[in-house]
Order: structure tokens, then sequence, then C-alpha cells
């Protein structure tokens, strides 16, 4: 598959705008981010930019150890503690964001499915 993939070692967010500045806005069919979850509103932003209309981006990890389902205080663990604010809101942005039909798989760790509306 080597011909097909073009691998950059670098900051995804300096990618990113790279391509949004060299013309690709609305070309890609799908994008998936496995980042920090403290940085998915941001990606967000920019994904939507590069995915054509009816393309996919795909986000992992918005069940986030099912923390999103308790309350802040019933979580204990420090970095499912850390971070889960973080999807609570992402979560809440992307449900009510008007530019994508979105659904939130139950699976593995839960994987949000945002579809480019226009
Ligand atoms: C959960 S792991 C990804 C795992 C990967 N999807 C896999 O299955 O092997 C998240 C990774 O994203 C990297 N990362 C987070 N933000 C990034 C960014 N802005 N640019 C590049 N890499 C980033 C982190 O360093 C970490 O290695």
């Amino acid at each position: 598959m080597q011909h097909k993939i073009e691998f950059f070692p670098s900051d995804a967010f300096l990618v990113l705008d790279d391509l949004i500045k060299n013309g690709e806005e609305g070309s890609f069919d799908f994008v998936f981010v496995d980042a920090y979850k403290s940085d998915y509103l941001k990606f967000h932003e920019l994904t939507l930019k590069l995915v054509k209309v009816g393309g996919i981006v795909a986000y992992d990890n918005t069940l986030w150890y099912g923390s999103v389902a308790q309350s802040e205080k019933e979580v204990a663990e420090d970095l499912i503690k850390r971070y889960r604010n973080f999807v609570v809101e992402f979560n809440s942005f992307i449900a009510a964001d008007p530019r994508v039909e979105s659904s939130l798989l139950s699976i593995g760790d839960g994987l949000t499915l945002c579809r480019r509306l226009y």
C-alpha cells in the first residue's frame, strides 16, 4: 500500500494548515482523528474544511471510558478526569453543529461519525 500512503511525521495542525493553504479544501472523503481530546474542537474546524460535502470525519474515544455518562465527581482516575470535560464539551458541540449530521457509535471507546452537510 506504500504507493497510496503519504506519511507526514509532523504536528498535525501544521499539516492541516498547509493542506488548506495548498488548495486541498473539500477534497478528502474521510478523516480519522485520534489525538489529544483537548484539541478535538480545533481539529473539527480544520477537518471540516478539508473533507468534501458528504464526506466523513471520525473522532475516536468520544465515550472516554464511559466517563461522559458519569458526573465529574464519579470519575476517579486522573487521566480520565483530566480530559473528560473536553470530551463532554466536544460531544455537545458536535450534537448542535448544523454543518454536520453526526452519530456517536457505542463501539470500542466511542466513535463519532460526522457527515459534512454543506
Ligand atoms: C491515542 S494515540 C493514537 C493511536 C493511533 N490511532 C493508533 O491506533 O496507533 C494519539 C497520538 O496522537 C499524537 N498526537 C496528538 N496530537 C497530535 C498532533 N497535533 N500532531 C501529531 N500527533 C499528535 C500523540 O502524540 C499520540 O501518539
